[in-house]
């Protein structure tokens, strides 16, 4: 595969490519490429005072050892959240909720697209009604995805409205998956928890809601986080999508946002084609980090 841009190789080339034994620089580089990896000061911590005790433990001198051991670590813990998405209900509905431009749009698309490869039936709602263009991207996915959509009757009508009627025809027509786009942004927060505490029950007088994902746009890190935190409160999320990993440098997020949110990432996008997106799998994400 491809060196991503925030791969370890490249984040931690002076650490990997610099003197082979382990001297206290090489501990002192490893702490600064974690920090500017955006794993956040106590997961740095965390994992410098496990591999301190590994190194110790098992008299590890090399840095190439200090390598593999650091890619264990990172696995082990990205590991400990489920990344399953759960979508045995038929139809399946899952709604995805994030600030505005953090990528919801598009990843419906990418996902609406990912899931035909499984034989699935699925169906789009445009549940976010107050902006034209909203609505009008989501059918361009649609569109790209090859599966149907369910669109507003004229703008502004009210977002559980068109989430009812979405879950309706899915149940009609004998859809798989109906994923529901929502609004990012109201006046305040507490319209925008409203208006999708809402959509939800409107919902769930008709099926149950199989996923809440939440999009995370891993460019903006810890920040993005505290902008996503009200959705975390009272939305219900159930997982977590992080997008915009290909221009970061900040691959190191995907273990702090776990942590703090004590949420799985169940979906990753690395870039705006309709392929880009894959499931979460530790194994390959540590790999791909450190290199
Ligand atoms: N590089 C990159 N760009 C992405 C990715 N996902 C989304 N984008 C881009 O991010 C921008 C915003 O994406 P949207 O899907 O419109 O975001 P949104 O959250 O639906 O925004 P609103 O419709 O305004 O609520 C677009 O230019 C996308 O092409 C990704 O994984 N990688």
């Amino acid at each position: 595969m491809a060196e991503r841009s925030w791969s370890f190789s490249k984040a931690f080339r002076n650490l990997f490519t610099g003197p082979e034994l382990i001297t206290e620089e090489t501990w002192d580089e490893l702490e600064a490429a974690l920090l500017t990896a955006d794993f956040g000061p106590e997961v740095a911590e965390s994992i410098l005072d496990q591999l301190r005790a590994d190194v110790e433990r098992h008299r590890i001198t090399e840095v190439k050892e200090l390598r593999r051991i650091l890619r264990d670590a990172i696995e082990e813990r990205l590991a400990a959240y489920d990344p399953t998405l759960h979508l045995s209900e038929r139809p399946a509905v899952i709604l995805v909720v994030g600030v505005n431009g953090v990528g919801k749009t598009t990843t419906i698309g990418k996902f609406a697209k990912y899931l035909t490869a499984f034989d699935k039936k699925i169906i789009v709602g445009a549940a976010d009604t107050f902006r034209a263009a909203a609505v009008e991207q989501l059918g361009t996915w649609a569109e790209r995805a090859g599966v149907d959509i369910v669109k507003p009757q004229q703008q502004g009508q009210d977002p559980a409205s068109v989430a009812f009627q979405t879950v309706q025809r899915a149940i009609d027509e004998q859809y798989d998956i109906a994923i529901i786009d929502t609004a990012g942004r109201l006046q305040t927060k507490g319209g925008l928890m409203d208006e999708l505490g809402k959509v939800r029950r409107v919902i769930e007088k008709l099926a149950p809601v199989s996923e809440v994902l939440l999009v995370l746009d891993a460019t903006t890190g810890q920040n993005g986080l505290a902008q996503a935190e009200a959705f975390i409160q009272h939305a219900g999320v159930t997982g977590l999508v992080l997008t915009k990993l290909d221009g970061s440098a900040k691959g190191g997020f995907v273990l702090s946002v776990q942590q703090k949110t004590g949420l799985a990432i169940k979906l990753v996008g690395q870039g705006e084609g309709i392929g880009d997106l894959t499931g979460f799998t530790p194994h390959v994400f540590a790999q791909q980090l450190v290199g």
